[in-house]
């Protein structure tokens, strides 16, 4: 098999640490919910952006918002995260940590407390039905919502922490980079930190943030999100560099949706290069593979053919991911053994 197939790209058993729930719902799922909710009138080129296209942070920011009205009810939310699962599968996803903001809808009944159980009901029932995935969750906060409702969530992944089986592990910042300063939220995410959430933390998304990730990587936190600007190249510093070296975080990267973002001006140009060149650890990630059009072989291609990766670059990538997941030591074993065994099928 060659790096140029595509089925190399789908057979190659992978894992998936960034992916925002409603940003991952396909276009057939939209269309189902668009055909429940007419009266939104909401069309398909609202809610994905076609991987040629490009758009300011800010108007991807928008398509979340038309997502939302789609999505607002517990049924709703079954439906996507079922779907979604089951689509990560069928792309070779063998461990998924799903991540999504519980919200609260009145008209609807939803309350966070309800999204979040609902979400590790999708976790169940595809278990149940045999789908061919473990599913791990992280609860996320918001940051445009401010440091009361990131201490509120905080709360409620602990509660959830304790009482889902090991499926909550850990909880996401997110949310648009240019609203809110990360230093109002520190209490929150200590307190997540202490009672053993795992922390997944999108850094320096935008040029901006220097002094807010120098504050968080004190955490420090377990995982990067996107880390675009740390390095010095592109106006971040080396004591950033220095600190995420240091404490070996691993960093999620999601080349499409930066790329369709603006974030980056091209793929040649990812800091993919800069990281994975030093042998830092880079989880290949598709962040919103709905909004951006895309999925992880397609984002394990593109890395391939940028930075002209060889089949075992690859494998090696893949299954490098397996040490940055949150999942507990055993589980990491049984997926080692997993890919071990498929080494020999799929790397001829
Ligand atoms: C493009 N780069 C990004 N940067 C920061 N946050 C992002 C994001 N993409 C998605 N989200 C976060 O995920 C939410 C949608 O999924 P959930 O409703 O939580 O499942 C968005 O509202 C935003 O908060
Ligand atoms: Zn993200």
């Amino acid at each position: 098999m060659d790096t140029e197939s595509a089925l190399f790209y789908r057979q190659l058993p992978k894992v998936e640490l960034h992916a925002h729930l409603n940003g991952s719902v396909s276009s057939e799922t939209m269309d189902l919910l668009m055909k429940r909710k007419p009266h939104l009138n909401i069309e398909r080129g609202m809610t994905a952006i076609l991987r040629e296209q490009r758009r300011s942070l800010d108007e991807c920011f928008q398509v979340f918002k038309v997502i939302h009205q789609l999505v607002d009810s517990g049924e709703d939310i079954l439906l996507v995260a079922k779907a979604v699962i089951q689509e990560f599968a069928a792309d070779g996803v063998k461990y998924l940590e799903l991540r999504s903001t519980p919200r609260e809808v009145t008209e609807t009944g939803l309350t966070k407390q309800i999204y979040i159980e609902t979400v590790l009901e999708a976790i169940r029932q595809c278990k149940q039905e045999g789908v061919d995935i473990d599913v791990r969750f992280l609860v996320a906060v918001d940051r445009r919502h401010g440091p009361e409702v990131a201490m509120e969530t905080v709360k409620l992944a602990e509660d959830f922490m304790l009482c889902s089986g090991g499926t909550v592990v850990g909880l996401d910042l997110s949310g648009d980079p240019t609203v809110g300063h990360g230093k109002t939220l520190l209490p929150a995410l200590q307190k997540a930190k202490n009672c053993g959430l795992k922390l997944a933390l999108h850094l320096s998304e935008v040029p901006s943030q220097r002094d807010e990730s120098e504050l968080l990587l004190n955490l420090p936190p377990d995982r990067i999100g996107h880390g675009t600007f740390l390095h010095p190249e592109v106006g971040g510093s080396d004591s950033l560099v220095d600190k995420v070296c240091k404490q070996n975080i691993p960093i999620e990267m999601c080349l499409t949706s930066n790329v369709i973002g603006q974030t980056v001006p091209s793929y040649d140009k990812h800091h993919f290069q800069y990281w994975y060149n030093r042998g830092h650890p880079c989880v290949l990630c598709t962040d919103d593979k709905g909004v951006f059009s895309t999925d992880l072989s397609q984002e394990y291609q593109l890395a391939a053919s940028t930075f002209k990766l060889s089949a075992e670059d690859v494998w090696n990538l893949s299954q490098q991911a397996i040490g940055c997941t949150f999942a507990p030591e055993p589980i990491k074993q049984k997926l080692e053994k997993m890919w071990a065994e498929l080494k020999q099928q799929i790397l001829q």
